[in-house]
C-alpha cells in the first residue's frame, strides 16, 4: 500500500510518510490543549440550563461528563468545541506551555454519519477539512486507518461494514486532523455490549497513543469510570461532584476498586 507506515514506525520517528508523489506527510503527534472555563452560563429561552460552570481540564486529560437527562451535557460539550457560544462567562484553549491557542476539537457522535458514496478512505478525508491534494489526503487518512485498525477496508463502502466498523471510521475521520481536544457524545451508545467494549479499548489505546485530550459524555457511568482519569456529575447547571480516577490504563473491567467509584458516582447522579 503506497506511502502507508505502521503505527510503530511513527512512534518511534523512524519513518516519514511519503505521499504516492514522494511528498513527506506530516505524522505529527497531538497538541493537546488544555481547558479552562470560569462561570459558564447557557440558556434556551426561559431555561436556564448551565447555571455558572468553573472547570479547568489539564492538557491530555480524559474527562467524562455524566448526569441525569437533560442537566446539559450536550449543552456544555457544544460549547467546548465551539458549536455554540455561551450566554456569559469564558472558555479558553491553551497548549502545555500556557499559550492561548484555537483548539483544534472534533466531535465524535453516537451514529458514525459516513457518506454512503464515498469509499472508507474518502469518509475519513473528509475529517481533513482543508483543501490538500488527493495523495496527501489519502496517506493521512490511511494513517488515521491504521490507528483505529481498519486500513484493510480503506476502499470499501460504508454500507460493507458492521456498525462497530462504521464507528472505527467516524472515529478515524476525528483523528485524521490530529485534534487536540476530541470530544465524544455518546460515542458508543448504540452499539451491543461486546463492541462497545472493544471499542472502549480502542478508545483508551488511541488517547493513550496520541496524547490529546479527551471530554466524553455518556449515560453509562461505568463506561466513564473505565475510560477517564476524572469524571464530574453534571446536576442543576453545576459541577455537582468532581472526581478523580485514581487507577492505571489500561483498566480491566470489573475491577471492584472502580465498582466503588462507580457507585459514589450513581449516588450522586440518583440524588
Ligand atoms: N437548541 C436547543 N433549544 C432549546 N432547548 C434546548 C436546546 N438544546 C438543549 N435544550 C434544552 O437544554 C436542556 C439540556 O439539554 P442537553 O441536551 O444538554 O441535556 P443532556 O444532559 O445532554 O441530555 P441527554 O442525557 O438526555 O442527552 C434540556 O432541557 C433541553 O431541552
Amino acid at each position: 500500500m503506497s506511502g502507508y507506515v505502521s503505527r510503530f514506525e511513527r512512534r518511534q520517528g523512524t519513518v516519514e510518510p511519503l505521499g504516492e508523489q514522494g511528498r513527506t506527510v506530516s505524522a505529527a503527534a497531538t497538541e493537546a490543549v488544555s481547558i479552562e472555563l470560569r462561570r459558564v452560563e447557557q440558556s434556551f429561552g426561559q431555561n436556564r440550563v448551565l447555571r455558572g460552570i468553573d472547570l479547568d481540564v489539564p492538557a491530555g486529560q480524559f474527562l467524562a461528563i455524566v448526569g441525569k437527562s437533560g442537566c446539559g451535557k450536550s449543552t456544555l460539550l457544544r460549547l467546548l468545541v465551539g458549536l455554540d457560544r455561551p450566554a456569559a462567562g469564558s472558555l479558553r484553549f491553551a497548549d502545555r506551555s500556557g499559550n492561548t491557542v484555537e483548539a483544534n476539537a472534533r466531535i465524535v457522535f453516537q451514529e458514525p454519519r459516513l457518506l454512503p458514496w464515498a469509499r472508507v478512505v474518502d469518509n475519513v478525508a473528509v475529517g481533513l477539512g482543508q483543501v490538500i491534494d488527493k495523495d496527501t489526503a489519502r496517506v493521512k487518512a490511511l494513517m488515521a486507518l491504521d490507528d483505529v485498525q481498519l486500513t484493510d477496508k480503506a476502499d470499501q463502502w460504508p454500507a460493507r461494514l458492521s456498525g462497530g466498523q462504521r464507528q472505527r471510521v467516524a472515529l478515524a475521520r476525528s483523528l485524521v486532523s490530529r485534534p487536540g481536544l476530541l470530544v465524544f457524545d455518546e460515542p458508543l451508545g448504540a452499539l451491543d455490549a461486546l463492541t462497545r467494549i472493544t471499542m472502549q479499548e480502542l478508545v483508551s489505546r488511541v488517547w493513550r497513543e496520541l496524547g490529546f485530550t479527551a471530554v466524553l459524555v455518556t449515560h453509562d457511568v461505568s463506561e466513564a469510570v473505565h475510560l477517564a482519569d476524572r469524571v464530574i456529575v453534571l446536576d442543576g447547571g453545576k459541577v455537582a461532584l468532581d472526581l478523580e480516577i485514581p487507577t492505571e490504563h489500561p483498566r480491566r473491567h470489573g475491577d471492584p476498586d472502580l465498582a466503588v467509584v462507580e457507585r459514589r458516582l450513581l449516588d450522586a447522579i440518583l440524588g
